[in-house]
């Protein structure tokens, strides 16, 4: 579904280089659910905003379904809203919107007729045990619930690929546990690929793999493994 061939990154600050990733070959299936793994400042961030196409100046490739990203912004804008699902790690929740209106704001990108909203929205706010809380603003909502409602927002409109950047580390165990099993149970009936970069070894261990980085490089199958 997603495949990187050769793929660096150098941030440039005025004459100094920094090389963020360097020679990333990695070919993640439909369906998988990633962790990306790896110590701060071991570019997971980098390649997730890459995955994300939120940072297009990069070297190397990336393919979406087996054809090579054209970076023209439009085409960009139009992917991630069509295609793309996001989750961060702080909810990123529109503190003026009901949680009902901010699921509701991929469809309305995506230009979802109101009719079909509605049963589509309460459908999923059901799904992530929040249908009582449709017209709460996220203030008054626990970091979990508006982690619910996040993943509700994420996977609305049916996205191929939900890029979740520590998703877990503002919850507890339980909730943890919770939102992981919701995104995997929601995602697994359009067979949603996933990737999450975390530290979080509770995350780590639900998803289907691990891909590694230190210092910008994907670690060997062998040697690597999540380390909180
Ligand atoms: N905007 C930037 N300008 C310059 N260097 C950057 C920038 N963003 C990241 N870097 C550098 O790129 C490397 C990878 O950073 P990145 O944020 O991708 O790592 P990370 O694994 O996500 O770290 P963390 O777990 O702390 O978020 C680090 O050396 C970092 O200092």
């Amino acid at each position: 579904m997603l495949q990187f061939k050769g793929l660096s990154k150098f941030y440039q600050t005025g004459q100094v280089s920094q090389q963020a990733l360097s020679n990333v070959n990695e070919h993640i299936r439909a369906g998988e659910m990633i962790a990306l793994c790896g110590p701060s400042g071991s570019g997971k961030s980098t390649l997730l905003n890459i995955c994300g196409l939120l940072d297009l100046n990069y070297q190397g490739e990336l393919y979406f379904d087996g054809v090579k990203l054209d970076k023209d912004p439009q085409h960009c804008m139009q992917l991630r809203r069509q295609q793309l699902g996001f989750v961060f790690q702080r909810f990123n929740l529109v503190p003026v919107m009901s949680a009902y209106e901010n699921v509701e704001y991929p469809l309305m990108l995506n230009k979802v007729p109101s009719q079909q909203r509605k049963q589509r929205i309460m459908q999923i706010l059901d799904a992530v045990g929040m249908a009582d809380f449709a017209q709460a603003k996220p203030d008054r909502l626990s970091g979990g619930q508006q982690q619910r409602i996040a993943v509700a927002r994420a996977l609305i409109h049916q996205p191929r690929l939900v890029i979740a950047d520590e998703p877990t580390a503002s919850l507890d165990s339980h909730t943890a546990h919770q939102v992981v099993e919701l995104m995997k149970a929601i995602g697994k009936s359009h067979n949603t690929t996933f990737v999450i970069a975390t530290h979080d070894n509770r995350m780590s261990e639900h998803c289907d793999r691990q891909i590694e980085l230190l210092d910008g490089q994907v670690l060997s199958k062998e040697v690597s493994a999540c380390v909180a």
